[in-house]
């Protein structure tokens, strides 16, 4: 299977912008690669650079060392998600999918296929400009699909798509590397990134910030927390400020504490005679790892998360 490969890729638009700056990563066969970074860090032109409807400042952006465009039938090696108002309005969905099949020599039959799997079947005659936004991105994940591509690259599929949709495009994604295929998605919704992804890349800035397994990513950066329950919590509460650790009480007597691993707060809460209903080390969020390391690189900050930042 191929790889997406991009190197010392850089794109300035106009005298100032610079939205990709100096990025090299390489994204791998047979898992999913979350693509990450705030508002306007640069994603969507990199994938843009990657299909070739860009061209690079300087550096390249291929699949395995091919530009997009030297291939003749490219949907049938790589198949992407960018902009799903892209495709016609006056079209029929089938007959959109059709015109791309036959300019990329793909089987007219594959068109009902994709179609199928993607919960369309019953609205392939209708006009898309009819469509919701969940039925344009179905659409456009079909389209990505046509040609059986080895490479498929997604920019926010889940936009649009009702709890449903949602959970179908995660066990596609899933599915997508399952299969042994490259697939590089993009995402604002680190609870869901979290549950597709094996590994990130993350851009700050048009900057390569982070390109690590998620495991690892959240390892790092998250700090250690322990949440305990327990039929005394003023008596623990006081056992650890004494301590001087940060506790956090819920309003249902949950208490969590930075800083510590279970096995230490279980063996304070023993010393002093708390009996104990729960006790388990958190797994940090990917929501808290990914706002620790983007915090600095972040273009597009409220007013309000500015000033907290200052203070
Ligand atoms: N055609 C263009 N002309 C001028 N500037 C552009 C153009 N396309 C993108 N940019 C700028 O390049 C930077 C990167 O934008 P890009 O859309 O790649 O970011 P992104 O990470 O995909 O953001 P988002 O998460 O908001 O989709 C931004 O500052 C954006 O304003």
């Amino acid at each position: 299977m191929k790889r997406i490969i991009v190197q010392q890729l850089t794109k300035t638009y106009g005298a100032g912008v610079c939205a990709v700056d100096g990025l090299s990563f390489t994204v791998h066969p047979g898992r999913v690669t979350g693509f990450l970074g705030p508002n306007g860090a640069g994603k969507s032109t990199t994938m843009r650079l990657v299909l070739g409807l860009d061209r690079p400042t300087s550096g390249t952006a291929t699949i395995e060392g091919r530009g997009y465009a030297s291939f003749r039938t490219p949907l049938r090696h790589v198949g992407a998600l960018l902009d799903a108002n892209a495709a016609h309005g006056s079209r029929t969905a089938c007959d959109h999918l059709g015109s791309l099949a036959a300019a990329n020599r793909i089987p007219a039959g594959r068109v009902e296929e994709v179609l199928g799997e993607v919960g369309l079947a019953s609205v392939a005659g209708r006009r898309i400009k009819t469509f919701s936004l969940g039925m344009k991105q179905r659409l456009g994940v079909a389209a990505a699909l046509l040609g059986d591509p080895e490479v498929v690259m997604l920019d926010e599929p889940s936009n649009g798509l009702d709890p449903e949709g949602i959970i179908w495009i995660r066990e596609l994604i899933r599915r997508l590397a399952r299969d042994g295929r490259t697939v590089l998605v993009s995402s604002h919704l680190m609870s869901e990134t979290s549950t597709f992804a094996d590994h990130l890349i993350v851009l700050g800035r048009g900057r390569l910030l982070a390109d690590t397994p998620m495991q690892t990513f959240l390892n790092d950066r998250g700090a250690a927390r322990v949440r305990i329950r327990t039929t005394q919590p003023a008596r623990l509460l006081d056992a650890l400020v004494h301590r001087g650790y940060a506790t956090v009480q819920d309003d249902d007597g949950l208490i969590r504490i930075d800083g510590l691993k279970a096995e230490k707060v279980g063996a304070i809460a023993t010393q002093h005679g708390v009996p104990v209903l729960e006790l388990a080390d958190e797994q940090p969020t990917l929501e808290q790892a990914y706002l620790d390391l983007t915090a600095e690189a972040t273009e597009f900050v409220s007013i309000s998360a500015s000033k907290s930042l200052e203070g």
